[in-house]
């Protein structure tokens, strides 16, 4: 966790163990170049510095950014909607890239949340290895649990680099995922609220 808050605040401080460094050096030979010559000669630590980056999310708490909520918004008490929050994540079957953007709403209940926080919320679930199934549950459930409100509704667009750069190699595919919890579930004619929303 200290070591995540390190890589985060200067990737270049954070210490690299040499097993690490090595399994870099292995893969590198693997694939056909010489993790010797000169320009390759720091890379294996460059990498895991940006592996420790780009998985920073399992040392940021997602609840914690849902700590600080408000009680007073002036009376407002329809939908909350951030739009189009881009992110990077990873996918677990291949480490590649999932880039995309995320939707997050809810209609409060007794509480709202600065709205960066919702964004903070996606980070710290995108930066780990993820499928995007699974990122559209964990944050929608994690507003639900912690914010309390009458419904969510995370909907997820992205591109999978394991779909675009390998395998099946098909480039401008959109996977597209969503989670509605509360009333965003259970009643129709709220769905279409924020689903016009979110398309508008
Ligand atoms: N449902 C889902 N599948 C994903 C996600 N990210 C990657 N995948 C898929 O995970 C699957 C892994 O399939 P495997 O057959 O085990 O691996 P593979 O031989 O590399 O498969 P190909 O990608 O088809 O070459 C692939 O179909 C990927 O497209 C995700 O977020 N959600
Ligand atoms: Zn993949």
């Amino acid at each position: 966790m200290s070591e995540m808050r390190d890589a985060q605040a200067g990737p270049d401080k954070l210490p690299v163990p040499a097993e690490v460094a090595e399994a870099v050096r292995t893969i590198i030979n693997w694939v056909g170049d010489d993790p010797m010559r000169e320009g390759l000669l720091d890379t294996p630590e460059r990498v895991a510095r940006a592996w420790a980056e780009y998985c920073r999310g399992y040392g940021d708490d997602p609840a914690y950014h849902l700590s600080r909520i408000f009680h007073e918004v002036g009376g407002y008490d329809d939908i909350i909607l951030l739009k189009d929050i881009p992110f990077q994540s990873h996918c677990e079957h291949h480490m590649a890239p999932i880039i995309g953007r995320a939707h997050i709403a809810y209609l409060p209940g007794e509480y709202v949340v600065g709205i960066s926080k919702l964004a903070r919320v996606l980070h710290a679930f995108a930066h780990r290895l993820q499928v995007q199934e699974r990122l559209t549950a964990e944050v929608a459930n994690c507003i639900w649990e912690h914010l309390k409100p009458q419904g969510v509704a995370v909907v997820i667009e992205a591109t999978h680099g394991c779909m675009t750069g390998r395998g099946v190699r098909t480039p401008g595919v959109t996977m597209k995922t969503s989670r509605m919890l509360g009333v965003f579930r259970e009643d129709s004619k709220s769905r279409e609220e924020v689903m016009a929303l979110i398309e508008a």
